[in-house]
């Protein structure tokens, strides 16, 4: 008789068990280590970050290993740095310029709705895992699914952020409405996936 295969994980379940790996792993870092890593994590940035004209990040959820110091690093280059604002749940992102003062309609802080929109050349994204394809799996609501495309079009380079065990060597099943990204950055350095 056949023995049937072990499940493969779904979308879901696959995004519930790496939120739950992230959740563990960020629970385990001292204040220090952290800032350790986030500090290795804007200099693996550094020569995309030096390349670039106008950088897009995100604004840090607790888990999440933080670009605020590669925005810093950016700025003193004298880069133009952006952060994704939301006028409400349902509207799309866009990047605006500027301090992070408002807790947005998803409680993460975000530019005031008078700043300035940015149209990054370099977005830097944040995931909860990405394969050696650059296939990511997000939060699941498409925000980023939404903006990339036209990102992508005006020829901005998309690099997803995370900790080290983010990229994972099994492929993802990318959706339809998937945009691979170019690379991976993590405090471990950076990939740049082939194209
Ligand atoms: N830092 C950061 N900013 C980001 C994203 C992200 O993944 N990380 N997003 C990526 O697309 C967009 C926001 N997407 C989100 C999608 C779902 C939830 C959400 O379900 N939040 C839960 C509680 C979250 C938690 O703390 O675990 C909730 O509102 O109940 C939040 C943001 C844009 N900004
Ligand atoms: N280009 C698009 N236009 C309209 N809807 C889209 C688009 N891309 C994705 N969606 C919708 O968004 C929902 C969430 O998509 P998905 O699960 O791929 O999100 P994700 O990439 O994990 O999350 P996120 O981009 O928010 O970090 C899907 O139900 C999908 O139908």
């Amino acid at each position: 008789m056949a023995v049937p295969s072990p499940p493969v994980l779904d979308k879901g379940a696959l995004r519930d068990a790496m939120r739950r790996r992230r959740r563990d792993y960020a629970a385990s870092l001292t204040p220090e280590t952290r800032k350790r890593l986030e500090a290795q994590l804007a200099e693996a940035l550094d020569p995309l970050l030096f390349a670039c004209t106008r950088v897009a990040a995100y604004f840090p959820m607790k888990d999440e290993v933080s670009c605020l110091p590669a925005l810093e690093r950016a700025r003193a280059m004298g880069k133009t740095t952006a952060l994704p604002f939301f006028a409400d749940r349902d509207s799309r992102m866009t990047f605006r310029a500027g301090e992070p003062v408002d807790p947005g309609p998803w409680g993460i802080l975000q530019p005031d709705a008078a700043a300035a929109i940015v149209s990054p050349d370099l977005l830097l994204i944040p995931l909860i895992v990405i394969d050696i394809s650059g296939n990511r799996i997000g939060m699941g609501k498409g925000h980023y699914d939404r903006t990339l495309p036209g990102l992508r079009g005006a020829g901005a380079r998309l690099v997803g952020v995370g900790w080290p065990f983010q990229l994972v060597t099994e492929q993802l099943a990318p959706d339809p409405w998937d945009v691979p990204l170019d690379g991976f950055a993590s405090p471990d350095g950076l990939q740049e996936f082939a194209r």
